[in-house]
């Protein structure tokens, strides 16, 4: 018999997952898998059981919470030999992983695709032993994720990373780099750099419109020095989708990535504080296989 280990996060978006989870074991249950769960306590703890249920060798793991529960997943996992498959119950304020492989926020709907049989092989991004699933950039503006308060993103939720944004604008200066990307090089002074491996980042899907989840390569996009004025402009064209020809933004699509800076500059992974540069960013094409729904749009 199959096994299923439920990786939950009971204080996720507004506690649905812990509400509802009778319904999700009895619906895997029904599915023809032998169920557990494990409620997770705090930093950390989905990765130690992620890892865990990998090595005990469960066919399929499923996070079920936001983007910081399926990092940790993700970063239990990804090292194994032997991975099981992935599956995923978007619960969580931010759920733009979710979103990037068209998983609804309706649990039924979640499960549905949990307890179905369209399955798709996903890429992941590396950076020495660690792993990210969206994102992983740096510039002072990728640092404002994790200075948002948990009280605010809770009330006003995506609405809370704009406020925030638009707050810490005026305080980023450039950031002078060496970039080398798949044997080509650039070297200048940038605001910020995103390495996408999913269509959707920070809560919108405009911003790597292109990316593919599943090509082995990242959607590389560096912001060059801007005046302020300039970079309120290119925000707006941001929102609109209409920034990747702007003349001061650099957009390409890599597998590696080695980004070396003058002086000190954060790494936002995943929406988290990551470290700070250098570092070396590499595409694992098709590292896992997911649970996805049938109908998903190829292109993410
Ligand atoms: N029982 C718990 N109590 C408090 N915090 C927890 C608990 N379990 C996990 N966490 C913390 O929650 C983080 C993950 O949160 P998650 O992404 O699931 O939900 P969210 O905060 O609602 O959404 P998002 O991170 O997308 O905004 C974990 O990295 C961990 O630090």
């Amino acid at each position: 018999m199959k096994r299923a280990r439920l990786i939950y996060n009971p204080t996720s978006g507004r506690e649905q997952i812990r509400k509802n989870l009778a319904y999700v074991l009895e619906r895997l249950e029904k599915a023809g898998y032998e169920t557990s769960a494990h409620a997770t306590t705090g930093e950390g703890c989905a990765k130690r059981a992620a890892r865990k249920a990998g090595e005990n060798g469960y066919d399929l793991v499923i996070a079920a919470g936001g983007d910081g529960t399926i990092f940790e997943v993700v970063n239990g996992l990804a090292d194994l030999e032997k991975r099981p498959m992935l599956g995923l119950i978007p619960a969580g304020t931010t759920n733009d992983f979710a979103r990037a492989l068209g998983i609804p926020r309706d649990i039924e709907k979640a499960c549905d695709i949990l307890c179905g049989d369209h399955v798709e092989p996903i890429d992941i991004g590396k950076i020495d032993d660690r792993y990210f699933i969206n994102i992983a950039a740096g510039g002072t503006l990728t640092e404002l994720t994790y200075e948002v308060p948990s009280k605010l993103k809770t009330a006003v939720g995506q609405l809370a990373y704009y406020i925030k944004g638009i707050e810490k604008l005026p305080q980023v200066t450039p950031t002078n780099v060496k970039i080398e990307y798949d044997g080509k090089l650039f070297e200048g002074e940038i605001m910020m750099f995103l390495i996408s491996n999913t269509n959707s980042v920070g809560g919108f899907e405009k911003l790597a419109p292109e990316a593919s989840i599943q090509d082995g390569m990242f959607d590389f996009i560096i912001v060059k020095k801007l005046s302020f004025p300039e970079f309120l402009r290119l925000g707006s064209l941001a929102l609109r989708g209409e920034h990747l020809n702007h003349e001061k933004v650099m957009y390409v699509q890599a597998n590696r990535i080695k980004v070396q800076v003058e002086g000190k500059m954060q790494l936002n992974l995943d929406g988290e504080y990551g470290g700070t540069l250098p570092a070396e960013f590499v595409n694992m094409y098709q590292h896992f296989q997911m649970l996805t729904p049938k109908e998903r749009k190829r292109k993410s």
